[in-house]
């Protein structure tokens, strides 16, 4: 059979790694009829997974009916198949006929690493993070149509995915020379929430998220670096984690070789967004701040009013993103367009 081809009506996921990215996308396809959640793998118990999926401390409650039963999740009366399995080489997913695995466990970011997932009978996998290999990369609204049936991809990072698309206007029009990205980013389960002994090469992760503003090394230069090959070297990226659970706000410092202005620079950038952009950015004149954010669709939403440019070239913008919802929901719709 082409593998390629769906074998039911329904897009058939499996999710590999059931935690905040995971459980996102589990929300959002049990909203889409295309798709049929078909089976989820974990660590931990069963019991915590059916429980998380319904009670979330960032999103609504979620208004299924979801028991457990001989292994199984039970969602509306419809089987989810629950594994406990740290090596992918162990699960037969033959039977479940898998179109798509969401890898979104975060420890498996090679294609190497990958490749048992294939082998034991799922026909794609998306990593839900930037590779630490050559593997093939996509950024849903930017460069999906390129996709050309490869089986183990990454949907890059959320700040590339925010960063990525905006760039590529700045560039269209401008020319980016150089650019230097703030992400105050809420924080994430890689932290921890007292001050504690921590695995990370980055000191500051053993600070409290809870307690403290926390700039930490991040991977965005060289993610955002891969669809802009132009700038290698020329772009960098901090990390500044902020005391909430969710969204994130992006200061984009960019210098460029046109001139410009503010007026100008905002035309563009509603006009482009609402004719190339819409369905992953947005733009907003709203006086808001990072919780009216919780839950957004968009990759980006540019806070228009907070656009700078100092003398003609030195320009700023300013973007919010759910850096949880807005990433899962991309790698939902890269999931569609794939299979
Ligand atoms: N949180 C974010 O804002 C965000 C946004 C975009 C991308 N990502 C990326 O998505 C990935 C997951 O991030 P997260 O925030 O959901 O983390 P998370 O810790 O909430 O989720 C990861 C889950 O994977 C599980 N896991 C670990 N080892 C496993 C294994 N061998 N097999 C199966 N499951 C395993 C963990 O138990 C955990 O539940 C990371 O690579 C992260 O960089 C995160």
């Amino acid at each position: 059979m082409d593998k390629g081809i769906m074998v039911s009506g329904k897009i058939r996921v499996f999710i590999n790694g059931f935690g905040r990215i995971g459980r996102c996308a589990a929300r959002i396809i049990l909203e889409d009829e295309c798709f049929e959640l078909v089976g989820v793998n974990d660590l931990y118990s069963c019991e915590q997974m059916a429980y998380l999926l319904k009670y979330d401390s960032v999103y609504p409650r979620l208004e299924k009916s979801i028991t457990l039963t001989e292994g199984c999740l039970m969602i509306d009366g419809h089987r989810v198949a629950l594994f406990c399995e740290p090596d992918p080489q162990n699960m037969d997913l033959g039977p479940l006929d898998v179109d798509v695995v969401l890898q979104c466990s975060g420890i498996f970011l090679t294609q190497k690493s990958n490749l048992p997932l294939i082998k034991c009978g799922a026909k794609r996998v998306i990593v839900s993070a930037p590779p630490t290999d050559s593997m093939p990369t996509f950024i849903y609204g930017v460069n999906h149509s390129d996709y050309a049936d490869e089986e183990i991809i990454s949907n890059s990072s959320c700040s590339a995915n925010a960063i990525v698309p905006l760039f590529k206007i700045i560039d269209r029009y401008f020319g980016i020379d150089t650019a230097m990205m703030s992400m105050y980013h809420s924080y994430t389960v890689y932290q921890n929430i007292l001050d504690n002994k921590h695995y990370s090469k980055d000191i500051r992760r053993t600070r409290s998220a809870t307690q403290n503003i926390i700039p930490l090394m991040s991977s965005a230069a060289e993610a955002t670096g891969y669809f802009f090959p132009h700038l290698k070297g020329r772009l960098y990226a901090k990390s500044i984690r902020v005391p909430i659970p969710s969204t994130t706000l992006y200061e984009l410092h960019m210098q460029v070789n046109k001139k410009t202005n503010v007026e100008e620079l905002n035309q563009i950038l509603k006009q482009e967004i609402k004719s190339s952009y819409a369905d992953i950015l947005d733009t907003t004149d709203a006086p808001g701040s990072s919780e009216d954010y919780v839950q957004s669709p968009y990759s980006a939403i540019v806070n228009l009013p907070f656009t700078t440019v100092v003398g003609d070239n030195l320009l700023k913008i300013s973007a919010w993103q759910d850096n949880e919802y807005g990433y899962a929901k991309r790698l939902v719709e890269m999931a569609k367009h794939i299979a």
